[in-house]
């Protein structure tokens, strides 16, 4: 038996980034890294956001992501903002609270239909919080690059925790380069003893950028809701930007808004379903008998 079979999903995305939904509140049982590998199999996604029942008082849920090679992550702004979604559906709340692995998370309906916005909490720019492998004192742009020692092809990321580890390359152009070549260079470089989510940056002007990310555990997707964010505080740090910004990713477009007050970073998208269905529980057979042999 594996805690997914016969369970309803949903697939859905926020801006092109493939999510699937399970909610197991009502039967709560262990979810393996072999299980989520075993659905990316048949209903290729991205993340997958499963939840689990509410631990702390006040809090809907206590959500697990994975990723589709099986590992797990601390935070997905895109899967968030699709969890609000099915959660507000019939009711008239206006704000609700998740528990994750990196902590608290509200989200409300966003400023317009269709708009969901996400509390993603604060960003931690501390090597050791990253983390990072060594000590770097400023990690508005470390000591890290590719390519020739006198010509490195990509250099100097700010570095970022947003629950999650990311890396952010400013570039003029973020198509220039071949990041399904270079992201997993720099996703499993040593200096990431977690691995990190890999992003190239182009600051337009003070109040928008563009960018496109590899995922830690995903690869090349349409968007990283949590990358929008680490580029969008980044790139307020180093004083190019405001602390409000338009982002440009390939699936569409996300608002940051880098609170002065609490040091809080909201993220506004879309988040969109697309079917429901159910798990074949021969999937997870499989998997087991792999897992197994
Ligand atoms: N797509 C996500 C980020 C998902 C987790 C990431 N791949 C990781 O392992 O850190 C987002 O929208 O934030």
């Amino acid at each position: 038996m594996s805690a997914l079979d016969n369970r309803l999903f949903a697939k859905m995305n926020g801006i092109g980034n493939e999510i699937v939904v399970v909610d197991l509140r009502d039967q709560p049982a262990p979810v393996t890294p072999a299980d989520a590998r075993a659905v990316a199999a048949h209903v290729p996604y991205d993340q997958l956001m499963l939840l689990q029942p509410a631990r702390l008082p006040g809090t809907e849920a206590f959500v697990r992501i994975y990723n589709n090679d099986g590992s797990e992550s601390g935070a997905c702004g895109n899967g968030m903002r699709c969890v609000a979604r099915q959660m507000f559906a019939g009711t008239d709340k206006s704000g609700l609270t998740f528990e994750t692995r990196a902590g608290l998370l509200n989200c409300w309906r966003g400023p317009a239909d269709g708009l969901y916005t996400v509390d993603m909490g604060e960003p931690k720019f501390g090597w050791q919080d990253i983390p990072l492998a060594e000590e770097f004192r400023d990690t508005r742009g470390i000591e890290l690059q590719i390519g020739p020692i006198d010509a490195p092809i990509l250099h100097t990321p700010s570095v970022v925790s947003m629950g999650n580890p990311h890396a952010v390359f400013w570039v003029d152009d973020i198509e220039a380069y071949d990041l399904g070549r270079f992201g997993p260079l720099l996703e499993n470089h040593p200096v990431f003893p977690e691995r990190a989510n890999i992003t190239l940056a182009h600051i337009v002007d003070r109040q928008h950028i563009t960018m496109r990310t590899w995922e830690r555990g995903a690869g090349l997707t349409k968007a990283c809701g949590s990358a929008a964010c680490a580029t969008a505080v980044s790139a307020a740090r180093l004083k190019r930007t405001e602390r409000t910004v338009e982002m440009t990713l390939p699936g569409g477009r996300l608002t940051i808004a880098w609170r002065d007050s609490d040091n809080h970073v909201l993220m506004t998208g879309g988040a969109e379903f697309e079917f429901e269905g159910r798990f074949d529980p021969a999937l997870f057979a499989v998997a087991r008998a792999s897992t197994t042999a």
